[in-house]
């Protein structure tokens, strides 16, 4: 346990692809997040946000990564494979866009949900009793009788419910969830945003929420850092920055989030369009 200093601290996080000249994909990132505490990390799409997801836990092995990533005080960048799994195993735990990617299509969800706790020793009988809990907590319906089935039998949001099942078996600190519902419909979007909330209340848990869509972030994050171009150009608490964003690049993402008071047939304003606006009252 780290004495009173924040739960993820990064300082000047570099990365760039092993053995190759080119521009760093991300560079001078630094931000931190407290035990519990929620932080959306937002961006247009190539900003660079899943190559900082990675690079925390070092999961992309084709790039390097510097800087430091400091995880309930101690170093990750550098650290022994080893010690980084076990820090993925059960202080940091990830989901992504696509939950049938994360699961194995042809092992039952009980076996994969009680994994990480089975990896750990814990014995089979009672992974599989935790598992079926935490699904049963997540909102899986009849938990112990569909833990059974195969993640084919289940829907999209559904999929997601196990993927983070999986993810918070083994109590995590820290989720990491990376565009977690970009691949579901709206109506499910919302429950599983409403439910990474309740599980950052109920369990403490800290988020960092990867997003390209600033419309969902509101509800849900305590802070917003807004990447670009491979760098962070601000980060303030969420209310602060939709109220009176600093950066051109913000004030275009918070425009060109749809609204339902737009007149009919008003075209979406582009994150382009403002930062063109910005330079041509510089121009003028
Ligand atoms: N291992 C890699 N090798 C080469 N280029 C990479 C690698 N990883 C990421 N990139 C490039 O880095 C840039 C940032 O990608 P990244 O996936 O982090 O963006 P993002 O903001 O998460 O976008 P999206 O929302 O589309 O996922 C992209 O141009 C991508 O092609």
């Amino acid at each position: 346990m780290s004495a009173g200093g924040p739960l993820l601290e990064v300082r000047d996080l570099a990365v760039r692809v092993r053995e190759s000249e080119g521009p760093r994909l991300v560079r001078d990132v630094s931000f931190e997040i407290a035990a519990g505490e929620r932080l959306a990390l937002v961006g247009e799409s190539g900003s660079g946000k899943s190559t900082v997801a990675k690079a925390l836990v070092q999961l992309d092995r084709t790039v390097e990564v510097s800087g430091s990533v400091r995880f309930d005080g101690r170093e990750l960048v550098g650290a022994r494979p080893g010690d980084l799994r076990r820090v993925r195993g059960s202080g940091i735990a990830m989901i992504f866009q696509d939950p049938m990617t994360a699961l194995n299509p042809v092992r039952r969800v009980l076996d994969q949900v009680a994994e990480p706790l089975v990896i750990r020793g814990v014995p089979r009988r009672e992974a599989r009793r935790l598992a079926v809990a935490m699904l049963d907590r997540l909102g899986v319906a009849d938990a112990a009788r569909r833990a059974h089935d195969y993640p084919t039998a289940f829907s999209g949001g559904m999929r997601q419910r196990v993927v983070m099942a999986a993810a918070l078996v083994g109590g995590p600190r820290l989720l990491v969830a990376d565009e977690p519902t970009t691949a579901l419909d709206v109506r499910v979007q919302e429950q599983v945003l409403d439910l990474i909330e309740e599980q950052s209340r109920e369990l403490g848990l800290a988020v960092l929420l990867i997003t390209h869509d600033l419309g969902i972030v509101a509800g849900l994050a305590d802070r917003v850092a807004v990447m670009r171009s491979g760098a962070l150009v601000e980060t303030r608490p969420v209310d602060e920055l939709f109220a009176d964003p600093h950066h051109p690049y913000t004030r275009g993402l918070l425009e060109s989030v749809p609204r339902i008071d737009a007149a009919p047939g008003q075209r979406l304003r582009t994150v382009a369009d403002a930062v063109d606006d910005t330079r041509e009252s510089a121009d003028a």
